[in-house]
Order: structure tokens, then sequence, then C-alpha cells
């Protein structure tokens, strides 16, 4: 296992250089619930990692703890060289605006137009004062838009209600909104839930060809064993409230994953 280190002694930049989130000791829990305890995990800059574990083990929420979105009990999480626990409000939304998140439920806007949401996503990384005394920002932010959607092959589709989406369409516009704005890390919670087996193929092997090529950091959640094996460089696995597996991809084999469902 690749264990982060002491949980309490600041790391050095030189030590953080070459990872975008170090997790050491987190413990998080529900009221009486403990979801999981001194989970330690570092992402290399660059890589994909997948999390794996079964339903209710705590990667949603593991995940939200990464980002800063839900407080955890003891721990610490440096995200993008910075200690989450002691961000305050603007530093968070500093943080926040070099991430991109891709949720289970897609979280479109219905009434609007898909250019409109992927917009949406541009400007929410661009919205302080300065952006906005800039005259040519929504063109910016129009052209921008236009040319994620052109990446997930949607740009034909840029005039039409968000709601008026298939599933796939409607996954493939959430994956534009969170690349918009080129973050370096993205967190990609289960991006081919509800898809068919065929469409969730598609949509991870167009989104995995986007980051890749664009050196986005990812970690994401899957229930496919084949898909954390193929997409991830490496693969986390929670369990019984502890990280139980901190491995390779390459190093793997379907049945050391299976493992961890019993
Ligand atoms: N806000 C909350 N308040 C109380 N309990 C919560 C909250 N959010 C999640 N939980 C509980 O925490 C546990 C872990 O949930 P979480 O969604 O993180 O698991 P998961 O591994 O992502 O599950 P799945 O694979 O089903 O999506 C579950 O028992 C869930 O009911």
């Amino acid at each position: 296992m690749d264990q982060a280190g002491a949980h309490t002694s600041a790391p050095t930049f030189h030590a953080l250089q070459d990872h975008d989130v170090t997790a050491s000791g987190l413990t998080k829990s529900f009221g009486q619930n403990e979801i999981f305890k001194d989970v330690s995990f570092r992402l290399v800059r660059g890589e994909a990692v997948a999390l794996v574990g079964g339903n209710g083990t705590g990667k949603s929420t593991l995940l939200r703890c990464l980002l800063g979105l839900i407080p955890f009990d003891a721990g610490s999480v440096q995200l993008l060289d910075h200690d989450i626990a002691s961000a305050n409000r603007a530093g968070l939304r500093t943080l926040r605006a070099q991430t991109g998140l891709v949720a289970q439920k897609h979280n479109l806007v219905p009434r609007l137009s898909v250019l409109t949401n992927v917009i949406h996503g541009f400007l929410g990384q661009h919205s302080g004062p300065r952006y906005w005394s800039q005259s040519f920002a929504p063109a910016q932010a129009r052209l921008a838009a236009m040319e994620a959607l052109d990446k997930v092959g949607l740009a034909h589709l840029a005039s039409r209600r968000a709601d008026r989406l298939s599933g796939g369409q409607s996954q493939r516009v959430a994956i534009a909104r969170a690349l918009v704005a080129r973050p370096r890390l993205l967190i990609a919670d289960e991006p081919c839930a509800s898809l068919d087996p065929s469409a969730g193929e598609e949509i991870m092997a167009m989104f995995f060809d986007l980051v890749r090529s664009e050196g986005v950091t990812v970690v994401f959640t899957s229930h496919h064993i084949d898909h954390a094996l193929t997409y991830g460089d490496r693969v986390l696995g929670l369990a019984e409230g502890r990280l139980k597996l901190d491995a390779t991809a390459a190093s793997l084999a379907a049945s050391d994953l299976r493992g961890l469902y019993d």
C-alpha cells in the first residue's frame, strides 16, 4: 500500500510537487456511523485513479471530503498543494476552480440549452470581478463551450434544451461542462452510471481520451471492475471502512477487485 505518511506534519512543497492530492489518515463519520477510518493515499499529477468498493462503502463521501465539500473528522487533505481544512472560503473557491466534477446525476439545468449549460461550467470558474470587466468575456465563454461540445461530439446539439437529451448525450454535456475550464484535477463519480453497457463503454473511452490528451489528473468511481482496470493507472479499494487496496492496475487481476465485494 502507498501510505501517505504522518498525519500531522506539513509536507514540504518539494514533497508535494508531483502530487495533486495527498490524503492522510482521513476519518469520517455521519453521527454514530463511521464511514471510513485512517484512509491515506496520493494522486500523482496526470494519473487516472479508480476508486472502487461496494455500495455504501463511502466512495462519494471520500470524494466530497477531498474537495472540501463536507468536513472530515480526522486527518488531512492537501489539494493542489493547499491544506483543505485551513483554506478560507476564497481559497476553497480558487481550489475548486481548478477542479472539475462529473457527478452521478448530471445536474444540468433542464430548461436551458446545451450550450448555456456548458457556458455555466466556464463562467463558474471565471466569475471574479476582473473577468466580468473584460468585454470579450461572454464571447470567450461561448467559444470555449462550443469547443468543448465539439470534443464530446455534440456541437450539433448546442441549441437543444438539456431536458430533451438522452442519458448518454446528457452525460457528454456534463463532461464538456467539467472540461470547459481546463481543470487540473477531475473528479468523476460513476461517469457512466445509468447508461446501457454500450453507451457506457463509449462514454468511458471518450472521457479518458479527452483527459489523457489534456493531461488532467482524474479520480473516478466505478462499479465496473473492467473499467477500473482498463481506464485506471491505479486502483484504490474501500471495504469495511478501510482502504484495503492501493495498487497499479497492471499488477491487479479482476479477482483481486472482486474480493472487495465479498
Ligand atoms: N449526508 C449524509 N448523512 C448521513 N449519512 C450519509 C450522508 N451521505 C452519505 N451517508 C451514508 O454514508 C455511507 C456511504 O455513502 P456513499 O454515498 O459515500 O457510498 P458510496 O460508496 O459512494 O455508495 P454507492 O456505490 O452506492 O454510490 C452510506 O451508508 C450513506 O447512507
